[in-house]
């Protein structure tokens, strides 16, 4: 094979005799291992694997493109909007992990304004501009800004605010955030401490941060770049404390970005990972008793009269919640985004990838032929698209709660809530653990940066923190269950993602009817053995948190909490495979795709109920054989995956910049850039290490020496 061939071992022997050159001025046997070596390698490297495994694709990928996208329109447009930021030379981000974070800083703002210039000049619609900063792909400024501080205007400022403030950040004229959480709380925000204070002999607010602890911590864009925040305060007047409330409050100046006179902030510091979350400007925000005018504080929901005079609209307070629930709604479709990048570039490289079982000196097995690496990725790959399509539903119910709201119809707002805040938490955990397991299903090769994995991970995991830690979302769940199901004897009838539970006598008692592994095939079975082990998760919750006589409610549900939060994640698995079943039962044009998602729908439901088999056991809903069974079913689902595995990670349409991964290449040829992206690095800038002269050589020296002496 070429890695063992004399190539190395040339660049090897020269290396070592040549101290300082650096990789821009590339000694030529360097170059010649990379020219006339790459297409020797090219021609040797197992480009083929990847085509012959599109070959065994059994369905029509292009169709499965639309199914994934959501129409031929969305295709079109995301195809045309990733090409675009792959061919921009600004936009790339294979040198990321190296920048200093300094460097990395300036190359994000360097990237939003080019961003922001290109969706201007090429007049960009909302779609396409939205689509662009997907795959520009670097966390900054502008998701804060486009993603929490125009929405929260937009939910809780009036018409007239709206026509103020919204027109200067559409043009980035001011650029927002969004300050919530403080230092000393983020998860209980009726507990957060800033005040707003009005003072009716000025008509303004005075914000002040009274404690260490009050000091605004976390809000990403706040350290370095934006001019305006939405802060969350304390509303104070007459005396008397009305809680949170939100002001639109301005940091910097417009003209030198200095702070302005009582603010005090700067960036939190450097986090998890190289690279990766780190192009974000998480602040740190102090006000020392900060005037603003009276008309800055958010008044859609609740006003403050000229007087001083609280009032609130006749609305659910927890209106004032609006934008979490719209940004968790978004981050259910990131999941699938994040979860199919991980799985896109495991099965290709799976499928590239070879070890043991040669015969007679013949090609190795392919690791994606391993039943256990299939039984470890295509439940993911499943679960992607599982969120694909539950993120797709979970747009519609808010798009339809909205429409509601506007209405003054607030009947679905519970629904909402439990339903973004659960899938939020569950997908985002999911995603974090699989982008992981990926990284360990890539081998060794997973755990260099230019795998395209840790950054990937680093990225992702404060997924499962912020916009609500994930167990605190559950247990919101897991209290609105605990309500619907003290709700069920009185005859109330629950609706929504909830109307299952009406079921309840029939759910509570009854018994599978699956006697194969075929018979897990069926929809109504898979369904129906849910739904009973939700239920009776819920129901067993009820019956103790209410057997615990002697206690308060609250305390029994805080005894209760880590089953109720397992309660919370079987009615959200649920939900997830409901939607599943019902986008498999619609009409979906190309051959084979149907039968693909058909296939993949039930490798997750199986999947679940095999990882949680200990729940459909415990809650009577099925028996070990047909927990049994459904393994057995499990296993043939995987098989039939097999020779579409490829096709169906191509589906996602994903470019090799958007990837950012040698591994998940398109074109398999994975050791060669491999080999290549080594020479990148900075420690290969001189063949001699920085610090040898200091360190290195009088060691070895000092050891020569001291050997001679002997
Ligand atoms: C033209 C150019 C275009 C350019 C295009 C560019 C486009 C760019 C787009 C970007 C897109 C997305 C970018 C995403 C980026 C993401 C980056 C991450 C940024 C992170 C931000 C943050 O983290 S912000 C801070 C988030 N903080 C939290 O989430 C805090 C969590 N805590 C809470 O939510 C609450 O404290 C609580 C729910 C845990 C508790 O609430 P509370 O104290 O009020 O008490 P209760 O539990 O008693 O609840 C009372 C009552 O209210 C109900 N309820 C609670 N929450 C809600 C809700 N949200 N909605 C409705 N109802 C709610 C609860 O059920 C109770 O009801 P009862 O009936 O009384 O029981
Ligand atoms: C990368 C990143 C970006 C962020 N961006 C922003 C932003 O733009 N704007 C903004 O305002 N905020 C932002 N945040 C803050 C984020 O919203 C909070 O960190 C998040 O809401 C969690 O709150 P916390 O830090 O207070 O965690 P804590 O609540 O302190 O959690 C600590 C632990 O306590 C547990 N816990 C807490 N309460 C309970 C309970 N009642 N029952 C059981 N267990 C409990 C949690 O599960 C967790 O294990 C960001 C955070 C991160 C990491």
């Amino acid at each position: 094979m070429w890695r063992g061939g004399s190539n190395t071992r040339t660049c090897k022997r020269r290396f070592f005799s040549s101290p300082t050159r650096s990789r821009h001025h590339r000694p030529p046997y360097i170059c010649r291992l990379h020219s006339r070596g790459s297409q020797h390698l090219k021609a040797m490297a197992e480009v083929d694997h990847l085509a012959a495994e599109r070959a065994t694709a059994r369905f029509d990928v292009e169709e499965m493109k639309v199914a994934w996208a959501g129409s031929r329109h969305a295709v079109h447009v995301a195809d045309r909007m990733a090409r675009l930021v792959a061919s921009d030379p600004v936009f790339r981000k294979d040198n990321r992990t190296m920048l200093s974070r300094k460097e990395l800083f300036k190359d994000t703002l360097r990237k939003a304004a080019h961003a922001w210039k290109r969706i201007v000049e090429l007049r960009l619609t909302e779609e396409e501009a939205d689509l662009l900063r997907q795959y520009v792909d670097q966390p900054g400024y502008v998701d804060l800004h486009w993603g929490m501080f125009v929405p929260a205007i937009k939910g809780q400022g009036t018409e007239e605010q709206q026509h103020k403030w919204l027109p200067l950040a559409y043009k980035f004229q001011i650029i927002g955030c969004y300050a919530q959480t403080e230092l000393g709380h983020g998860s209980n925000v009726q507990g957060l401490e800033t005040t707003a204070t009005f003072d009716p002999k000025t008509d303004e607010f005075v914000i002040h941060s009274p404690t260490l602890t009050s000091s605004k911590w976390w809000p990403g864009g706040l350290g370095k770049a934006s001019t305006h925040a939405v802060v969350y305060a304390r509303l104070i007047t007459e005396g008397k404390d009305y809680g949170i409330h939100g002001f639109i409050v301005q940091l910097r100046s417009l003209e030198d970005h200095s702070p302005l006179p009582g603010v005090t902030l700067g960036d939190i510091g450097g986090k998890f990972g190289s690279g990766a979350y780190n192009s974000m400007d998480n602040g740190v925000l102090r006000f020392d008793h900060v005037r603003i005018p009276r008309d800055q504080m958010l008044m859609r929901l609740s006003q403050v009269t000229r007087e001083g005079k609280y009032v609130h609209s006749n609305v659910p307070k927890q209106l004032l919640y609006g934008t979490m629930v719209y940004v968790r709604q978004s981050i259910v479709a990131d999941a699938s985004k994040a979860l199919s990048r991980a799985v896109c570039i495991a099965v290709r490289y799976s499928a590239v990838r070879k070890q043991f079982g040669s015969q007679d000196g013949g090609p190795e097995t392919q690791v994606l032929n391993y039943k256990t690496q299939q039984s470890r990725l295509f439940p993911l790959l499943a679960s992607a698209y599982a969120f694909r399509f539950v993120g797709d539903w979970l747009n519609w119910l808010y798009t339809d709660v909205t429409q509601k709201l506007e209405a003054k119809d607030f009947s679905t707002l519970q629904e909402a809530h439990a339903c973004t805040a659960g899938l939020k938490a569950v997908t985002t955990s999911v995603t974090a653990d699989a982008i992981e397991e990926c990284r360990k299903l890539c081998g060794g090769h997973g755990y260099l940066n230019s795998s395209g994995l840790p950054e990937l991970f680093a990225v992702y995991v404060p997924a499962c923190t912020y916009e609500g830690d994930n167990v605190v979302l559950l247990l919101q769940v897991a209290r609105i269950l605990m309500k619907t199901v003290s709700q069920l004897a009185s005859g109330k009838q629950p609706v929504g993602t909830m109307a299952y539970m009406g079921k309840v006598q029939y759910l509570m008692q009854c018994k599978s009817a699956v006697s194969s592994a075929e018979d897990w095939l069926n929809p109504d079975a898979i369904q129906e053995a849910f739904e009973a082990r939700a239920l009776r998760m819920a129901v067993n919750c009820a019956q103790n948190i209410s057997q615990a006589a002697s206690q308060e409610e609250a305390a029994g549900f805080y005894e209760r909490s880590p089953d109720l939060l397992e309660a919370a994640v079987a009615h959200i698995q649920l939900i997830i495979v409901t939607k599943f079943i019902e986008k498999v039962h619609q009409e979906i044009p190309g051959h084979g795709v149907k039968e693909q998602l058909q296939a993949l729908c039930n490798v997750y439901a199986l999947y679940i109920l095999h990882k949680h088999l200990g729940d459909f056991l415990a809650t009577g809903c099925i028996t070990p054989r047909q927990g049994a069974l459904a393994n057995e079913q499990l296993g043939k689902l995987y098989a039939q995956v097999r020779p579409n595995a490829v096709a169906l990670v191509d589906a996602f349409n994903y470019t090799d910049h958007y990837l950012g991964s040698v591994l998940g290449r398109y074109d398999g040829d994975v050791y060669p850039a491999l080999y290549e992206e080594a020479w990148k690095d900075p420690l290969n800038e001189t063949v001699v290490p920085e610090g040898y002269h200091e360190y290195l050589r009088p060691l070895i020296k000092q050891q020569q020496l001291k050997l001679s002496r002997l």
